[in-house]
């Protein structure tokens, strides 16, 4: 595989906060991709959020300088004919729904084509199951948001093929992402640290020990947290963080990963964080 961004094509399953960033990077670096909702609402704003994403990530001088922006399409069903080089899966947070789309997605696809999760928190190998040839599964976890964060966790399964490691961490590289490959586990490393924190932050401000920017200003004032966890918390979904949560409590046997009450009410609220416009802090309207 070429270090030539012309040479790889993504197909991106799921155009939510992920994908749609996941696509902003792809097409900042050169990457054509073809993004896949089945929400055709989604797929009618999504061209814009992306037009903002690039925008604000040129402005973060966080794309690479003279590189033309590559083309984006977008449809309800996957596009065979597109011919990605990898193909990305980043829908919902539920074993059962990834597990019916990669079912469905690996028979249109040939059978070298690597097939990526973006998965937070289920193991790979468990979705490895659902795949024809589960040596074609890897977990790549892009941080939020892809196109600012240089880093991705690579998760290697246990059936995963050296050959699928290779080209994606080849594809990663055109993408001017560094890999740091580490073993299958629920959560991995950075959601098994980071979500079970978020969880705590909002069981503080539940039980009333601080507010949402108290807690945030102690965890970025005296320990260094980037945004603090609430606002973290937000950025990520906070939908998508309690699905997560319910994951790793599942897969772990550690029941305080279950999301709190705090952020179930959230959730029930619809509440989502930026996404939604509200979620532990007002934002005035959704955010892309
Ligand atoms: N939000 C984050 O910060 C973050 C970070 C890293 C990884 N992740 C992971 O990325 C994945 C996506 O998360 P998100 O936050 O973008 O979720 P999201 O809820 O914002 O978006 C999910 C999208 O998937 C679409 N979808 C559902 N079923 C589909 C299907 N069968 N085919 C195509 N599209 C479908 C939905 O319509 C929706 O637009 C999850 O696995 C999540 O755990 C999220």
């Amino acid at each position: 595989m070429t270090n030539e961004p012309s040479a790889h094509r993504l197909t991106v399953l799921g155009a939510g906060v992920m994908g749609a960033s996941i696509t902003t990077t792809a097409l900042g670096h050169g990457v054509p991709v073809h993004l896949v909702d089945t929400d055709p609402q989604r797929l009618a704003e999504v061209g814009a959020v992306v037009e903002h994403q690039l925008r604000f990530a040129r402005m973060m001088g966080s794309l690479p300088a003279g590189r033309e922006t590559a083309a984006l399409t977008t449809s309800t069903k996957p596009d065979t004919a597109f011919g990605p080089t990898v193909l990305v899966e980043a829908i919902v947070e539920d074993a059962g729904r990834k597990a019916d789309v990669l079912a469905e997605v690996c028979g249109t696809l040939p059978p070298d084509t690597p097939i990526v999760t973006n998965t937070s928190s289920i193991p790979v190998d468990e979705l490895a199951g659902a795949v024809d040839d589960p040596a074609r599964l890897i977990g790549v976890h892009f941080m939020n948001p892809p196109y600012l964060i240089p880093f991705v966790e690579v998760i290697r399964g246990p059936r995963t093929a050296g050959r699928t490691l290779d080209a994606v961490t080849s594809m990663l590289a055109v993408l001017g992402r560094d890999a740091v490959v580490v073993r299958d586990s629920p959560g991995f490393v950075t959601s098994r640290l980071l979500h079970p924190m978020l969880n705590d932050a909002a069981r503080l401000l539940g039980e009333g020990v601080a507010s949402a920017e108290q807690v945030d200003t102690l965890m970025q004032g005296c320990l260094g947290h980037r945004t603090g966890p609430l606002r973290t918390a937000d950025l990520i979904g906070l939908d998508n963080l309690a699905d997560s949560l319910r994951i790793l409590a599942e897969r772990t046997g550690i029941d305080s990963h279950r999301p709190c009450r705090t952020l179930l009410e959230k959730v029930r609220n619809g509440d989502l964080g930026r996404k939604s416009g509200r979620g532990f802090y007002e934002y005035g309207e959704a955010q892309p």
